[in-house]
Order: structure tokens, then sequence, then C-alpha cells
């Protein structure tokens, strides 16, 4: 099991992979360090006639929905185009498809393209995506929309059924995290309430499986150590402080530091 959980911040920091992302600018400041501390680079670029140029440099494209304009949505398809050319791993991150039309048919229309290697988002966006009921409160997943013991199975089932049509891996957030792959499905339970209080953690986790794909042996490793590896450093950062402010500070800094010992350590994971 722990075998699946990769030194993948060890080999970027040899690597140095570009990550191309096109993401929205309420988070974007925390994506790009975050980036840096998983050991790859970042370039944030959305103008769409520069994209293709940047996307065929990069080693893998992370493409997320939050506060979606019509540049982005010009942007991405071709970026996503030049990624299938150049046979580069994708992510994409679903955000607000729970609770705006055009973001979830726009989502459709990138997967009409192409399917990411990974497609991540909270679950009320994931269930969206997958025409399943949702409760969405804007960009936030509704509390139904919880995992709970009685609904583990039935999701599980859902998801991998899904995830083998789109031959994808399902990356799905929350207070317990879901990765999901037409032959596996593991829980997450590592993590804060503290994440929650700060905007923007939810695209840094897409941000490191990004990174993480660069150097993974799979879409699911990436998507597995970069959520387990997050919420250990949201765990760590919640013991030095709960103020918002300084919690972001240490969430960064927690994770730049979280040593391969220390994760195997502290990792919480459910097979199932
Ligand atoms: N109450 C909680 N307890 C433990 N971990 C949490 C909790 N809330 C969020 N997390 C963790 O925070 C990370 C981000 O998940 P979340 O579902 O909050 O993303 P999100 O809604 O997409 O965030 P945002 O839109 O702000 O980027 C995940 O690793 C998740 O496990
Ligand atoms: C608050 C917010 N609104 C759109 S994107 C975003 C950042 C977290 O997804």
């Amino acid at each position: 099991m722990i075998k699946k959980l990769e030194n993948l911040k060890e080999q970027n920091r040899l690597t140095k992979p570009l990550i191309h992302c096109i993401t929205n600018p309420i988070s974007i400041h925390d994506c790009a360090n975050i980036v840096l501390a998983s050991g790859a680079r970042p370039i944030m670029a959305e103008h769409p006639l520069e994209v293709a140029e940047i996307t065929s440099t990069a080693q893998v494209l992370a493409l997320n929905l939050g506060n979606i304009t019509d540049a982005r949505m010009e942007a991405m398809p071709i970026a996503l185009k030049t990624a299938v050319q150049k046979e580069i791993p994708v992510l994409l991150d679903l955000v607000g498809t729970a609770c705006s039309t055009l973001r979830k048919n726009f989502a459709k229309e990138l997967l009409e393209i192409h399917v990411p290697s990974v497609l991540k988002g909270n679950m009320s966006e994931l269930l969206a995506m997958i025409e399943e009921e949702s409760h969405a409160v804007g960009i936030d997943a509704g509390e139904k929309d919880s995992i709970t013991d009685e609904n583990r199975n039935r999701l599980t089932k859902l998801f991998q059924k899904k995830a083998d049509e789109w031959n994808t891996v399902f990356l799905i957030t929350g207070k317990e995290d879901m990765i999901v792959s037409k032959y596996e499905c593991f829980f997450v339970q590592n993590g804060s309430p503290a994440m929650a209080n700060i905007t923007g953690t939810g695209c840094m986790l897409g941000m490191v499986c990004a990174s993480y794909l660069a150097s993974a042996s799979n879409a699911f490793n990436a998507a597995l150590t970069s959520t387990v590896e997050f919420g250990i450093a949201g765990e760590l950062a919640a013991k030095k402080t709960m103020a918002p402010g300084s919690f972001q500070v240490q969430l960064l800094d927690s994770f730049y530091q979280l040593t391969e010992a220390k994760r195997d350590s502290l990792a919480k994971i459910i097979v199932y």
C-alpha cells in the first residue's frame, strides 16, 4: 500500500519539471509557490495566443476552472489540444462545476477533446460532473455530499465505473479525500479543518498533484502522494497555529519541509 506513496518531491527537485498552469487569480500566487515547494517550476500563462507555445515546452498542464473568464475559456482548449499532441499529462480542477452550468458545460467540452489523467474537485463538483445529484454551496461542497460509512460503498462503485469509462483518476476532496481509478479506491483521512478556513487549498492541492504527475509512475500515485502530503502539511501547520493568516504561511513551509519518513509515519489511508 505505502508503495504507492512515491518520493516525488525529491524526484522533482532533481529534474525541475515545468508545470503550465492556467488558473484563477484568487489563488494563483499560492499555486505558483506550492508548485515551487513541490520541486517543480511554475509558469502561469493564459493568453490564448501564447498558450500553445507555453504548453509545448511544459512537462504537465494544469487547468483550473475557478473564476472562469472568456480569455481562459479560449485558452484552455488550445492548451489541452497541445498537451494531447505532445503527450503530456493534464490535470483538470473542476472548480464551480456544481454551481455553474456554464462551467459544467465547458468542462464537458474539454472532456470531449481529451479526458485528463486526473479530474479533481470537491465531492459536489465531481457528483455534478457524473450527472449525480449534488448539493454545492457556491464553490464549496455541500454537507449532504460528504463521505460517510453509509455512502462509501455507493460512491466507490459510482466513481470506479466512471473512471473506467473515462480512463481517468478522480481526486475528490473534502474532510476525507477519495482517490479513484478503475482498479482502486483509497480514502485519505489526513488534513485539518483549518484548511477550509483559507481559500485556495483545493487549488493548491491540484497544483501539487500536477507537479507530481511529472515524476510519478502513474496518475493514481501522483494523486495519492499529493493528497497525503498536503493533508499532513495541513495537520502540522495547524499544530503551530489555527489563525488563517499565519496558517497559510505554515502550510507552505510544512509542505516544503515534509520528509518521506515523516509522511510515511503520519499517512492515514484506507484501502477500499
Ligand atoms: N474539515 C477538514 N478536515 C480535514 N481536511 C480538510 C477539511 N477541509 C478541507 N480539508 C483538506 O483541504 C484540502 C482542500 O480540500 P477542499 O475540499 O476544501 O477543497 P476546495 O473546496 O476545492 O477548496 P478551494 O475551493 O478553497 O480551493 C484537501 O486536502 C482536504 O482534505
Ligand atoms: C473563492 C474562489 N472563487 C472562485 S475560485 C476561488 C478560489 C478557490 O477555489
